[in-house]
């Protein structure tokens, strides 16, 4: 049985101090999980995801990484959990390739040949290690966003959170970001996926919908990725999740897992 990695209980989040963006909100994410945070446009997924590594700290309720309270020692918490955001720019500060990979590892205490081998094999995982003398201002976004997770990755956090992580990159750049999750898998990291795109959620373990700053439901994918809860909570439903929901199918693992099942399913019929 696999043990939480993140405790999250009865969680109140507020900017201002009146208005609540979060509201009680409670789950918990296991070690070694692929996990999903799903919500519309101003759920609170990305000021949820900020409580994680303590960038933003519970006035109400807790926060617990690795039993550590994200409140009580925030330093320690970054160094277990990192976020690769959605705009690389909001990421990205030092002028060339190298420094900026090499930032989080520095910080750390890495010096010389172990600092040169992190940078280049952190690179070398987003396919851009031709580019380590690269000034970050000439890359283009998709570059820019294989950078800023090199940049996490460098650092090496048992917890990986990636923000949109698919947002605004073609297809090559949409598969090279499923190829990092699956390797940081095999290395039994916890990752976790957060985005407004359902179809993206098919391979978690488990998904939290949120809605308004509340949970709205826990789940595996075939309990959360449901077309009327979906379209209640403002969100698309994706065709092949359309479509398995009306054939009476189980919701497939994947969008290959799909192709198959329809595939035997034409030949059958
Ligand atoms: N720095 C801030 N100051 C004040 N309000 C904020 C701040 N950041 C976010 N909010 C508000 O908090 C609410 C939740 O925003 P948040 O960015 O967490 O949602 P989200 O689910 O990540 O949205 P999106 O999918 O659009 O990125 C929104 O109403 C937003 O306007």
């Amino acid at each position: 049985m696999k043990q939480p990695i993140i405790v999250v209980e009865n969680l109140y989040s507020s900017y201002d101090g009146k208005n609540y963006v979060l509201r009680n909100v409670s789950f918990t994410v296991n070690e070694g999980e692929l996990f999903g945070i799903l919500g519309p446009n101003g759920a609170g997924k990305s000021t949820l995801v900020l409580h994680l590594n303590g960038i933003l700290k519970a006035k109400r309720g807790r926060v617990l990484v690795s039993g550590i309270d994200v409140r009580k020692n925030p330093r320690e918490v970054r160094k277990l959990v990192g976020i690769v955001f959605q705009d690389p720019n909001d990421q990205l500060f030092c002028p060339t390739v190298r420094e900026e990979v090499g930032f989080g590892p520095y910080n750390l205490g890495v010096r010389g040949k172990d600092l040169e081998d992190v940078v280049f094999n952190s690179l070398k995982l987003v396919g851009m290690e031709g580019y380590i003398d690269r000034e970050i201002k000439s890359l283009s976004f998709g570059e820019k966003k294989r950078v800023a997770i090199a940049a996490i990755l460098a650092m090496n956090p048992q917890i990986v959170i990636f923000d949109e992580p698919f947002a605004n990159l073609d297809f090559k750049g949409k598969k090279l970001v499923w190829d990092v999750i699956k390797t940081l898998r095999k290395e039994g990291k916890t990752v976790i996926i957060v985005t407004h795109e359902a179809e993206y959620l098919l391979e978690c373990d488990r998904i939290l919908l949120l809605a308004n700053g509340e949970v709205i439901r826990v789940g595996e994918p075939g309990e959360v990725l449901i077309p009327e809860i979906l379209k209640r909570n403002n969100l698309d439903v994706p065709l092949i999740i359309e479509l398995f929901f009306e054939l009476g199918l189980e919701l497939p693992k994947s969008l290959d897992d799909a192709k198959r099942v329809l595939k035997s399913k034409l030949k059958l019929g």
